[in-house]
């Protein structure tokens, strides 16, 4: 929600989002700090409710009046630390905003209820609406609407109780008056600043958090995009073996640690014979099975330290650490075998296919590229050799 949006979906009299959803959303956001004030409030109220009974006993003595003047006080007090207890454990106060309200109607007719018992301390009793009006507006937490309610019972059922019981001539009725609406003015305007104010705060947090979600996916989603463009950068996407970029990478951190630990390293390049006859008698579709299979079966006779590349075309190289001449003239023969043996469908049924491998052996500090560039002249040689061998 932008700022300007904000400021129309806030009515400006009641303080509360136009949207109801919004409304629900922002209070069922406040209802737990609410649930805990409203309590709070109560029981000090139910407190100095209580203490103005000893106020009572000095005036009236033990008369018929402060006995009134007590039943009430024990009813408010009690209804109080009730509705304390009640809103503790249900007073939702998304959905059930009547019963917050409750508490301000019960101390409104108790306030009001003093007038008519001690009509001679009416002066107190002016002091005493002047900061419940205020108390209802800012520190017993209620909506805007709620608060001024209550204040108008409270403030209309004052008046007319000072005039029926008290007396009051016009002049103080006017007085009395004046001041009772200043207070709601007050205490209105005051309340409706705080009920904007929060709800901006809310609308903007809502407004980060949302921004918040949609960068976490956009984080993600570019995650994903990263981690595609990675595989499809290390991986050949037809056989899924190292791109030619990525094992070299990989084969020369080998090699390194080869030479570090003194260890053999060994690196075969394996050419797949007579492939462009596959190609021009079955199509590129088939060739491209052929070459997955052959793959697999490279990799079904590898160990699983030993890497292998797509080094272009028909071609692949394998890189194996700890690996001297014998064991990798052994584990080339079995890359051999296991393409031989690979059985092929349909009309290519009857045929066999076979590569040839190139093998060499890396010499103490010797760098990869010339490891490379030895297996790849012992490739050439069992080319013109006939294919279908591997040469050491
Ligand atoms: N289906 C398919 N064919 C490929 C791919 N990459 C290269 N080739 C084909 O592999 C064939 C390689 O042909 P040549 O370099 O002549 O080698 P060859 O026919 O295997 O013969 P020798 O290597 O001498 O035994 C060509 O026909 C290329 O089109 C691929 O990804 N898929």
């Amino acid at each position: 929600m932008s700022e300007q949006k904000t400021n129309n979906d806030i009515h400006w009299l009641t303080g509360q989002f136009r949207d109801w959803s919004d409304e629900l959303k922002y209070r069922g956001s406040i209802e737990k700090r609410v649930r805990l004030e409203t309590r709070l409030a109560l029981i000090v109220v139910a407190v100095i409710f209580a203490l103005f009974g000893i106020t009572d006993y000095n005036l009236l003595g033990l008369t018929r009046e402060y006995y009134l003047l007590l039943a009430m006080r024990i009813t408010v007090v009690s209804s109080c630390l009730a509705l304390a207890f009640i809103i503790g454990r249900w007073g939702g106060f998304a959905k059930s905003v009547w019963l917050h309200a409750l508490p301000l109607w019960i101390v409104a007719t108790g306030i009001v209820l003093i007038v008519p018992l001690r009509p001679e301390s009416l002066l107190t009793q002016v002091t005493a609406i002047v900061v419940a009006i205020m108390a209802f507006y800012l520190l017993i937490p209620n909506l805007l609407t709620v608060s001024a309610l209550a204040s108008l019972f409270l403030s209309i059922s004052f008046i007319t109780a000072a005039v029926v019981f008290a007396g009051i001539t016009l002049v103080g009725t006017i007085t009395i008056g004046l001041l009772i609406i200043v207070a709601n003015i007050v205490g209105y305007t005051a309340l409706l600043r705080i009920e904007i104010l929060q709800r901006k705060q809310f609308a903007l947090l809502c407004e980060e958090r949302e921004q918040n979600q949609h960068l976490q996916k956009e984080i993600a989603h570019r995650q994903s995009l990263e981690d595609q463009l990675r595989m499809a950068a290390e991986l050949d996407a037809l056989t899924g073996v190292d791109s030619r970029g990525h094992f070299m990478k990989r084969a020369k951190a080998l090699l390194q640690r080869s030479s570090y630990e003194k260890a053999p390293f060994s690196l075969f390049m394996i050419d797949v014979d007579h492939f462009k006859r596959v190609n021009d008698t079955w199509g590129h579709t088939y060739g491209d099975r052929i070459l997955t299979r052959i793959v697999d079966a490279c990799q079904q006779s590898l160990r699983p330290n030993d890497i292998i590349g797509r080094f272009g075309g028909e071609e692949f190289v394998v890189g194996l650490p700890c690996t001297d001449e014998e064991a990798a003239q052994a584990i080339a023969k079995r890359i051999k075998d296991s393409v031989a043996a690979i059985e092929l469908e349909g009309e290519m049924s009857n045929q066999r296919l076979s590569v040839t491998i190139g093998v060499a052996v890396a010499s103490p500090d010797e760098d990869l590229d010339s490891v490379i560039m030895r297996a790849d002249d012992k490739l050439y040689i069992g080319k013109r050799e006939g294919r279908n061998r591997v040469v050491v």
